[in-house]
Protein backbone atom coordinates (compact mmCIF):
# COMPACT_ATOMS: atom_id res chain seq x y z
CA UNK A 1 0.00 0.00 0.00
CA UNK A 2 1.14 3.60 -1.06
CA UNK A 3 -0.03 6.17 1.52
CA UNK A 4 0.38 9.81 0.89
CA UNK A 5 -0.30 11.92 2.81
CA UNK A 6 -0.69 16.09 2.83
CA UNK A 7 1.89 16.53 -0.29
CA UNK A 8 3.12 19.78 -1.27
CA UNK A 9 5.48 20.75 -3.71
CA UNK A 10 6.19 24.75 -4.58
CA UNK A 11 8.80 24.76 -7.24
CA UNK A 12 11.42 27.61 -7.44
CA UNK A 13 9.27 30.12 -9.45
CA UNK A 14 6.38 30.06 -6.68
CA UNK A 15 4.38 27.70 -8.73
CA UNK A 16 2.34 25.22 -6.23
CA UNK A 17 2.14 22.01 -8.54
CA UNK A 18 0.96 19.92 -5.53
CA UNK A 19 -1.24 21.37 -3.11
CA UNK A 20 -2.30 18.71 -0.10
CA UNK A 21 -2.71 15.83 -1.96
CA UNK A 22 -3.56 12.56 -0.08
CA UNK A 23 -4.17 9.62 -1.57
CA UNK A 24 -4.36 5.71 -0.58
CA UNK A 25 -3.15 3.55 -3.71
CA UNK A 26 -3.68 -0.20 -2.93
CA UNK A 27 -2.08 -3.69 -4.97
CA UNK A 28 -3.48 -3.67 -8.47
CA UNK A 29 -3.76 -0.45 -10.80
CA UNK A 30 -4.24 2.56 -9.88
CA UNK A 31 -5.24 5.40 -12.09
CA UNK A 32 -4.26 9.24 -11.87
CA UNK A 33 -6.24 11.24 -14.42
CA UNK A 34 -5.59 14.68 -15.17
CA UNK A 35 -5.16 17.58 -17.79
CA UNK A 36 -1.60 18.54 -18.91
CA UNK A 37 -0.05 21.06 -16.30
CA UNK A 38 -2.05 19.41 -13.31
CA UNK A 39 0.58 18.27 -11.30
CA UNK A 40 0.80 14.29 -12.26
CA UNK A 41 4.49 14.53 -13.22
CA UNK A 42 5.13 16.19 -10.30
CA UNK A 43 3.64 13.29 -7.91
CA UNK A 44 5.31 10.53 -9.91
CA UNK A 45 8.70 12.34 -9.68
CA UNK A 46 8.07 13.13 -6.02
CA UNK A 47 6.76 9.47 -5.09
CA UNK A 48 9.89 7.97 -7.40
CA UNK A 49 12.27 9.43 -5.41
CA UNK A 50 13.29 12.14 -7.96
CA UNK A 51 12.68 15.16 -5.94
CA UNK A 52 11.99 16.11 -2.65
CA UNK A 53 8.67 17.68 -1.95
CA UNK A 54 8.14 20.85 0.00
CA UNK A 55 6.07 19.06 2.76
CA UNK A 56 3.58 15.89 3.23
CA UNK A 57 4.60 12.44 3.76
CA UNK A 58 5.04 9.50 1.41
CA UNK A 59 4.90 5.70 2.83
CA UNK A 60 5.34 2.43 0.96
CA UNK A 61 4.61 -0.90 2.77
CA UNK A 62 6.44 1.19 5.77
CA UNK A 63 9.12 2.80 3.74
CA UNK A 64 9.49 6.30 4.63
CA UNK A 65 9.80 7.51 0.59
CA UNK A 66 11.51 11.11 1.61
CA UNK A 67 13.30 10.06 4.59
CA UNK A 68 14.67 6.54 3.09
CA UNK A 69 14.72 7.33 -0.91
CA UNK A 70 17.51 4.36 -1.44
CA UNK A 71 15.31 2.18 0.49
CA UNK A 72 12.19 2.35 -1.90
CA UNK A 73 14.71 2.58 -4.94
CA UNK A 74 15.29 -1.14 -4.62
CA UNK A 75 12.07 -1.55 -5.06
CA UNK A 76 11.01 1.04 -7.55
CA UNK A 77 10.12 0.61 -11.53
CA UNK A 78 9.68 3.73 -13.35
CA UNK A 79 8.81 4.96 -16.67
CA UNK A 80 8.70 8.57 -17.05
CA UNK A 81 7.07 10.62 -19.36
CA UNK A 82 10.29 11.27 -21.42
CA UNK A 83 12.83 8.02 -21.23
CA UNK A 84 15.25 10.42 -22.88
CA UNK A 85 17.74 9.13 -25.51
CA UNK A 86 17.30 5.76 -27.66
CA UNK A 87 21.11 4.64 -28.54
CA UNK A 88 22.40 2.77 -31.08
CA UNK A 89 22.74 -0.33 -28.60
CA UNK A 90 20.64 -3.37 -29.01
CA UNK A 91 17.79 -3.88 -26.71
CA UNK A 92 19.48 -6.69 -25.15
CA UNK A 93 22.75 -4.73 -24.43
CA UNK A 94 20.86 -1.87 -23.14
CA UNK A 95 18.80 -3.85 -20.79
CA UNK A 96 21.84 -5.85 -19.69
CA UNK A 97 23.79 -2.72 -18.98
CA UNK A 98 20.67 -1.42 -17.13
CA UNK A 99 20.34 -4.50 -14.79
CA UNK A 100 23.97 -4.01 -13.59
CA UNK A 101 22.98 -0.42 -12.86
CA UNK A 102 20.62 -1.44 -10.80
CA UNK A 103 22.52 -4.15 -9.16
CA UNK A 104 21.81 -7.50 -10.96
CA UNK A 105 25.39 -8.35 -10.10
CA UNK A 106 26.31 -11.52 -11.59
CA UNK A 107 26.71 -12.62 -15.32
CA UNK A 108 24.13 -15.89 -14.72
CA UNK A 109 21.44 -13.90 -12.96
CA UNK A 110 21.41 -10.85 -15.43
CA UNK A 111 21.45 -13.20 -18.37
CA UNK A 112 18.10 -15.23 -16.81
CA UNK A 113 16.35 -11.69 -16.12
CA UNK A 114 17.28 -9.71 -18.95
CA UNK A 115 16.22 -12.95 -21.13
CA UNK A 116 12.68 -13.41 -19.62
CA UNK A 117 11.73 -9.81 -19.51
CA UNK A 118 12.47 -9.19 -22.98
CA UNK A 119 10.41 -12.42 -23.54
CA UNK A 120 7.71 -10.61 -20.92
CA UNK A 121 7.58 -7.39 -23.23
CA UNK A 122 7.38 -9.58 -26.41
CA UNK A 123 10.30 -7.66 -27.80
CA UNK A 124 12.34 -11.13 -27.97
CA UNK A 125 12.78 -11.55 -31.73
CA UNK A 126 14.12 -8.10 -31.77
CA UNK A 127 16.62 -8.52 -29.06
CA UNK A 128 19.80 -7.50 -31.14
CA UNK A 129 18.04 -4.34 -33.02
CA UNK A 130 19.27 -0.91 -31.89
CA UNK A 131 16.63 0.78 -30.12
CA UNK A 132 17.04 3.92 -31.75
CA UNK A 133 15.47 2.30 -34.70
CA UNK A 134 12.45 0.95 -32.30
CA UNK A 135 8.02 2.38 -32.70
CA UNK A 136 6.98 4.28 -30.20
CA UNK A 137 5.41 1.20 -29.30
CA UNK A 138 7.98 -0.97 -28.89
CA UNK A 139 10.26 1.81 -27.08
CA UNK A 140 7.66 1.40 -24.40
CA UNK A 141 7.43 -1.87 -24.12
CA UNK A 142 11.05 -1.84 -23.74
CA UNK A 143 10.66 1.20 -20.93
CA UNK A 144 8.50 -1.62 -18.92
CA UNK A 145 11.03 -4.51 -19.56
CA UNK A 146 14.01 -1.64 -17.54
CA UNK A 147 11.32 -0.96 -15.18
CA UNK A 148 10.74 -4.52 -14.15
CA UNK A 149 14.12 -5.41 -13.48
CA UNK A 150 14.54 -6.75 -9.91
CA UNK A 151 11.38 -7.49 -9.18
CA UNK A 152 9.60 -4.02 -7.50
CA UNK A 153 6.67 -4.45 -5.97
CA UNK A 154 5.95 -0.07 -6.93
CA UNK A 155 6.06 0.52 -10.40
CA UNK A 156 5.24 4.14 -11.93
CA UNK A 157 4.43 5.20 -15.48
CA UNK A 158 3.84 8.23 -16.41
CA UNK A 159 1.68 8.90 -19.24
CA UNK A 160 2.63 5.40 -21.39
CA UNK A 161 -0.03 5.37 -23.87
CA UNK A 162 0.48 8.94 -25.42
CA UNK A 163 1.44 9.05 -29.17
CA UNK A 164 1.16 5.10 -29.32
CA UNK A 165 -1.08 3.83 -32.21
CA UNK A 166 -4.24 1.98 -31.05
CA UNK A 167 -2.75 -1.51 -31.86
CA UNK A 168 0.22 -0.40 -29.94
CA UNK A 169 -1.62 0.97 -27.01
CA UNK A 170 -3.88 -1.91 -26.58
CA UNK A 171 -0.84 -4.29 -26.62
CA UNK A 172 0.79 -1.87 -23.92
CA UNK A 173 -2.08 -1.96 -21.59
CA UNK A 174 -2.11 -5.79 -21.61
CA UNK A 175 1.59 -5.73 -21.04
CA UNK A 176 0.39 -3.48 -17.67
CA UNK A 177 -2.47 -5.98 -16.71
CA UNK A 178 -0.51 -9.05 -16.48
CA UNK A 179 2.01 -7.37 -13.84
CA UNK A 180 -0.09 -5.74 -11.78
CA UNK A 181 -0.90 -8.63 -9.50
CA UNK A 182 0.44 -8.33 -6.34
CA UNK A 183 1.95 -5.07 -7.20
CA UNK A 184 1.20 -1.45 -7.04
CA UNK A 185 1.27 0.28 -10.34
CA UNK A 186 0.40 3.97 -10.93
CA UNK A 187 -1.10 4.73 -14.53
CA UNK A 188 -0.54 8.86 -14.92
CA UNK A 189 -2.32 9.75 -17.79
CA UNK A 190 -4.43 12.00 -19.51
CA UNK A 191 -6.72 9.38 -21.57
CA UNK A 192 -9.69 8.14 -20.21
CA UNK A 193 -9.37 5.14 -21.33
CA UNK A 194 -6.83 3.89 -20.13
CA UNK A 195 -8.34 4.38 -16.97
CA UNK A 196 -11.05 2.90 -18.28
CA UNK A 197 -9.91 -0.05 -19.61
CA UNK A 198 -7.97 -1.26 -16.47
CA UNK A 199 -7.57 0.62 -13.21
CA UNK A 200 -10.36 -1.15 -10.33
CA UNK A 201 -9.33 2.21 -8.22
CA UNK A 202 -8.69 5.99 -9.97
CA UNK A 203 -8.00 9.89 -9.08
CA UNK A 204 -8.87 12.91 -10.99
CA UNK A 205 -5.67 15.22 -10.17
CA UNK A 206 -6.45 18.87 -11.43
CA UNK A 207 -4.59 22.27 -10.39
CA UNK A 208 -2.69 20.54 -8.16
CA UNK A 209 -5.60 18.81 -6.12
CA UNK A 210 -6.72 15.74 -6.13
CA UNK A 211 -10.57 16.48 -6.84
CA UNK A 212 -12.05 13.21 -7.38
CA UNK A 213 -10.90 9.42 -5.95
CA UNK A 214 -12.77 5.97 -5.91
CA UNK A 215 -13.20 3.26 -8.36
CA UNK A 216 -14.10 3.85 -11.81
CA UNK A 217 -17.56 1.88 -11.69
CA UNK A 218 -18.63 3.89 -8.27
CA UNK A 219 -18.34 6.82 -9.92
CA UNK A 220 -20.32 6.21 -12.85
CA UNK A 221 -22.92 5.18 -11.00
CA UNK A 222 -23.10 8.41 -8.53
CA UNK A 223 -23.53 9.77 -12.21
CA UNK A 224 -26.83 7.86 -13.02
CA UNK A 225 -29.84 9.87 -14.42
CA UNK A 226 -28.09 13.14 -14.26
CA UNK A 227 -26.11 13.40 -17.96
CA UNK A 228 -28.20 14.57 -20.14
CA UNK A 229 -27.57 15.14 -24.06
CA UNK A 230 -28.53 17.79 -27.16
CA UNK A 231 -27.36 18.05 -30.42
CA UNK A 232 -27.04 21.60 -30.88
CA UNK A 233 -25.86 24.58 -34.16
CA UNK A 234 -22.14 25.11 -32.73
CA UNK A 235 -23.23 28.89 -33.05
CA UNK A 236 -25.60 27.77 -30.01
CA UNK A 237 -22.84 27.09 -27.80
CA UNK A 238 -22.25 29.68 -26.27
CA UNK A 239 -25.70 30.72 -25.08
CA UNK A 240 -25.70 26.68 -23.73
CA UNK A 241 -22.78 26.86 -21.85
CA UNK A 242 -24.16 30.19 -20.50
CA UNK A 243 -27.49 28.41 -19.60
CA UNK A 244 -26.70 24.90 -18.45
CA UNK A 245 -23.93 22.89 -16.53
CA UNK A 246 -22.38 21.73 -20.09
CA UNK A 247 -19.58 19.03 -19.38
CA UNK A 248 -18.08 18.11 -22.81
CA UNK A 249 -18.60 19.03 -26.15
CA UNK A 250 -18.10 17.24 -29.24
CA UNK A 251 -18.59 17.61 -33.08
CA UNK A 252 -20.56 14.73 -34.83
CA UNK A 253 -21.04 14.65 -38.36
CA UNK A 254 -20.84 18.40 -38.41
CA UNK A 255 -22.94 19.47 -35.36
CA UNK A 256 -22.31 19.87 -32.09
CA UNK A 257 -23.45 17.47 -29.07
CA UNK A 258 -22.88 18.64 -26.06
CA UNK A 259 -23.66 16.61 -22.84
CA UNK A 260 -24.96 18.24 -19.61
CA UNK A 261 -25.14 17.73 -15.95
CA UNK A 262 -28.55 18.09 -14.20
CA UNK A 263 -30.32 16.71 -11.61
CA UNK A 264 -33.14 16.93 -13.84
CA UNK A 265 -34.22 17.00 -17.67
CA UNK A 266 -32.49 20.16 -18.27
CA UNK A 267 -34.78 21.53 -21.24
CA UNK A 268 -36.32 20.78 -24.52
CA UNK A 269 -34.39 18.31 -26.69
CA UNK A 270 -32.26 16.78 -23.75
CA UNK A 271 -32.13 13.23 -23.82
CA UNK A 272 -30.59 11.42 -21.16
CA UNK A 273 -27.53 9.11 -21.65
CA UNK A 274 -25.96 6.70 -19.84
CA UNK A 275 -22.37 8.59 -18.31
CA UNK A 276 -19.37 7.33 -18.66
CA UNK A 277 -16.08 7.52 -17.21
CA UNK A 278 -15.26 10.54 -19.31
CA UNK A 279 -18.49 12.32 -18.19
CA UNK A 280 -17.33 11.73 -14.69
CA UNK A 281 -13.49 13.18 -15.90
CA UNK A 282 -15.22 16.15 -17.32
CA UNK A 283 -17.75 16.96 -15.18
CA UNK A 284 -15.17 16.78 -12.11
CA UNK A 285 -12.77 19.31 -14.27
CA UNK A 286 -15.30 21.66 -14.77
CA UNK A 287 -16.43 21.92 -11.31
CA UNK A 288 -12.75 22.18 -10.40
CA UNK A 289 -12.43 25.46 -12.45
CA UNK A 290 -16.04 26.53 -10.60
CA UNK A 291 -13.97 26.51 -7.10
CA UNK A 292 -12.31 29.92 -6.68
CA UNK A 293 -8.20 29.74 -6.26
N1 LIG B 1 10.71 22.52 -12.92
C1 LIG B 1 9.62 23.28 -12.85
N2 LIG B 1 9.71 24.56 -12.48
C2 LIG B 1 8.61 25.36 -12.38
N3 LIG B 1 7.37 24.93 -12.64
C3 LIG B 1 7.21 23.65 -13.02
C4 LIG B 1 8.33 22.76 -13.15
N4 LIG B 1 7.87 21.54 -13.56
C5 LIG B 1 6.53 21.69 -13.67
N5 LIG B 1 6.15 22.93 -13.35
C6 LIG B 1 4.76 23.46 -13.32
O1 LIG B 1 4.04 22.71 -12.36
C7 LIG B 1 2.72 22.43 -12.81
C8 LIG B 1 2.51 20.93 -12.87
O2 LIG B 1 3.37 20.37 -13.84
P1 LIG B 1 3.48 18.80 -14.13
O3 LIG B 1 4.52 18.58 -15.17
O4 LIG B 1 3.64 18.09 -12.84
O5 LIG B 1 2.02 18.49 -14.70
P2 LIG B 1 1.48 17.25 -15.53
O6 LIG B 1 0.13 16.96 -15.00
O7 LIG B 1 2.47 16.15 -15.51
O8 LIG B 1 1.37 17.85 -16.97
P3 LIG B 1 1.93 17.31 -18.36
O9 LIG B 1 1.02 16.21 -18.75
O10 LIG B 1 1.82 18.53 -19.23
O11 LIG B 1 3.35 16.90 -18.10
C9 LIG B 1 2.59 23.13 -14.16
O12 LIG B 1 2.02 24.38 -13.94
C10 LIG B 1 4.03 23.25 -14.63
O13 LIG B 1 4.17 24.35 -15.48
Amino acid sequence: MLSIKNLVHVYGNGTKALDDVSLEVPTGMFGLLGPNGAGKSTLMRSIATLQTPTSGSIDFDGIDVIKDPDLLRRTLGYLPQDFGVYPRVSAYDMLDHMAVLKGVASGKDRKATVESLLQQVNLWPVRNKALAGFSGGMRQRFGIAQALIGNPKLIIVDEPTAGLDPEERNRFLNLLAEIADNVVIILSTHIVEDVADLCPRMAVLAGGKIQRQGAPLELIREMEGRVWRKTIDKEALKEARDRYDVISTRLFAGKTVIHVLSDRRPGEGFEPVAGGLEDVYFATLTASRKVPA
